[in-house]
């Protein structure tokens, strides 16, 4: 039977990263990306921009929403201090499947919990099955008509403090018109934007940063 394109970018993984080397993993689907076949991850120049990012917050609890494969769950707990959590949201289980064979191959299961649904069930429900009180950074990364509503979900439960950090893919390509709409007038968020391009493409992208202000 066909293989899907995660599977293939797994089995890239699994052929040229080394166990345990979060950064290998990392090259290893930037080089798959590139040369054999595209994919939805953030991708090598973002993700230098999410790196800068990552290592300004030095974030004790990171949410990620929308996992794919895992290559930014890696990026992202690859910087991560020694005791500092990351919780991933994905949808779609055959994504899930994937990602956690990416994440231990990495090394980084320790650092990292994938969890399976929808960020609109879920996010209600974080601070009494995660025992998480705030997220010190969130990476928006999942369906993109979500963003806005999961971020007012996020504010109405208490989730963010003064100065959480809201990182988001794809403003630009495919878009999220509302959320930037709200992030950048909004008294409640300080925004920035970072130019870039669609992971592995030429296409004018970036992501928003946004810090939310209480
Ligand atoms: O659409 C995108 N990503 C989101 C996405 C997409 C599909 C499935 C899922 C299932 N995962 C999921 C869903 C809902 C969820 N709720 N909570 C967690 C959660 C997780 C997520 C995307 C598209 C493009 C793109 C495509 C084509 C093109 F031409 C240009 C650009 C580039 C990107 O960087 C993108 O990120
Ligand atoms: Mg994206």
């Amino acid at each position: 039977t066909q293989s899907t394109r995660p599977q293939r970018m797994l089995a890239a993984v699994q052929k040229n990263a080394t166990r345990g080397d979060p950064r290998s993993v990392v090259k290893a689907i930037d080089q798959f990306c590139r040369q054999k076949e595209w994919a939805m991850n953030v991708g090598d120049e973002k993700g230098c921009i999410l790196d800068s990012v990552v290592s300004e917050v030095n974030p004790a609890t990171v949410l990620e929403l929308g996992t794919y494969c895992g290559y930014s769950t890696v990026r992202i707990a690859s910087l991560l201090p020694p005791h500092a959590k990351l919780i991933t949201l994905e949808f779609n289980p055959d994504n899930a499947v994937i990602a956690r064979q990416v994440i231990a191959w990495a090394g980084l299961e320790d650092k990292i919990q994938l969890v399976e649904g929808a960020s609109g069930d879920w996010i209600p429900k974080m601070k009494e099955e995660f025992g998480v009180k705030t997220f010190d950074l969130v990476f928006l990364d999942h369906w993109k008509d979500r963003y806005l509503p999961d971020t007012k979900l996020m504010e109405e439960c208490g989730l963010l403090r003064k100065g959480s950090i809201l990182l988001a893919d794809n403003v630009i390509c495919p878009g999220t018109p509302d959320y930037l709409e709200y992030v950048r007038n909004s008294p409640r968020y300080k925004s920035q934007y970072f130019k870039s391009h669609l992971e592995y493409t030429k296409v004018e992208d970036g992501l928003e940063k946004s810090v939310f202000l209480g």
